[in-house]
């Protein structure tokens, strides 16, 4: 379990890059039903149905593992799972590079357990983030609950929702490109761990992690372009980084499939598929996070998770706070959001969508 030091007031208010929520939708929350009134149109109340992403944590809080979860629709996303994702990586900027070291300008003062009764006045001090020994933060899975990764924007909550913001093809666009960049961007190693579908914007998801590790049962398909559509996460500009150009294009165009079933397929997209049986949570922890935990210094992989990312031009898309992600100077970020935002919500683009609503509800419908 994550500590009761990262909910410190301190922390949540000194130095930290904002949620984008927060930062340019501020009466986001206020505008939407909350939770609980939200799980009220879910069948019986029943909590364990209501639409959520998840944060843990396992081996003394060096993995995080963020689960997305809603379970009558193959992990679809919903508008609210896209803010409690905003919110859990902002928790993991934090857990990534943790202050436990804190001034009242005269002491200083470990407060790696929360401890700050030696002085009230204690601010911690954010130079010394990264010389702390004492962060042992070493990746993050993410991953999807029951059997699959993510099926996409969930539908359903998209036709239901019209009064929230993220409705907007440009807000929906502008918060997951952003979020899933910071996730991408956090100081340590990330893995998509995926089971069954990763779909559509699910696949795209699935491209914000520096590791891919698939079991068996996955599929992970780009169906944009069947939907009248574009990459609109973020996930054009990082599947052609991954993959290449051709292969990016067959994947987007054609919809090839990488399949855990296919290891020739494999070869560029994923970097690991579990045994017959293995679940892709267990496959990345045997075949990633286990050699990362037996590395001596958590230090060094963040330093070298610095070196990457800078190498990779992830840099170039944050201006130099890593507050305000930049259109401007990242010609490929700008040109995935004028592409996404030039058929979203078009002629094409709706019919479709309505279409694949109605197969979904037909293959409901008794015979
Ligand atoms: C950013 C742009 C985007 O993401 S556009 C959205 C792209 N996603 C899609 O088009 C996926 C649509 N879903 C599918 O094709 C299938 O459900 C897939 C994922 C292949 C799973 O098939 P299968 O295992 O047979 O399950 P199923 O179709 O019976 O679905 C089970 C229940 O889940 C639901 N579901 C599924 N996907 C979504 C979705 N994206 N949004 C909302 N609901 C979804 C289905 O409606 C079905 O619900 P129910 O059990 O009939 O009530």
């Amino acid at each position: 379990m994550i500590g009761p030091r990262l909910l410190h007031p301190k922390y949540v208010t000194i130095g930290w890059r904002k949620s984008c929520s927060q930062r340019w939708m501020p009466s986001l929350k206020a505008m939407h039903p909350t939770n609980k009134a939200f799980a009220s149109s879910y069948a019986n109340n029943d909590e364990e149905q209501i639409p959520k992403v998840t944060l843990s944590f396992r081996h003394d809080n060096s993995v995080a593992i963020l689960t997305l979860c809603n379970p009558q629709r193959r992990n679809a996303l919903t508008f609210s799972m896209m803010e409690q994702l905003d919110e859990h990586v902002t928790t993991l900027e934090r857990w990534a590079t943790l202050v436990t070291v804190a001034t009242d300008g005269m002491t200083r003062c470990d407060i790696t357990n929360g401890s700050t009764d030696a002085s009230p006045n204690l601010i911690p001090i954010e130079s010394e983030i990264d010389s702390n020994a004492e962060n042992n933060s070493r990746a993050i899975i993410l991953t999807g609950a029951h059997g699959n990764f993510c099926s996409g924007l969930d539908l359903h909550d998209h036709a239901h929702s019209k009064n929230h913001p993220l409705q907007s093809g440009s807000q929906m666009n502008l918060h997951m490109t952003q979020v899933t960049n910071r996730l991408h961007c956090l100081p340590v190693p990330s893995i998509s761990a995926i089971d069954g579908h990763a779909m559509g914007g699910g696949a795209e998801l699935s491209t914000c992690t520096d590791f891919v590790v698939l079991s068996t049962s996955a599929r992970v398909q780009f169906v944009h372009v069947r939907r009248g559509a574009s990459p609109g996460w973020g996930g054009g500009r990082r599947l052609v980084k991954r993959v290449g150009r051709a292969k990016a294009l067959k994947m987007l165009l054609m919809g090839e499939c990488v399949s855990g079933q296919d290891e020739g397929r494999l070869l560029s997209f994923a970097d690991g598929v579990g045994q017959e049986g293995e679940s892709a949570l267990d496959a990345a922890m045997r075949l990633i996070v286990r050699p990362i935990l037996e590395l001596p210094c958590s230090k060094a992989i963040r330093a070298v998770k610095s070196v990457v990312s800078a190498a990779d031009g992830d840099e170039d898309v944050f201006d130099s706070q890593g507050m305000t992600i930049l259109y401007d100077t990242n010609k490929a970020l700008a040109a995935e959001r004028g592409a996404f935002l030039s058929v979203w919500g078009g002629d094409s683009n709706l019919k479709q969508i309505r279409l694949t609503k109605e197969k979904l509800t037909e293959k409901k419908a008794p015979p």
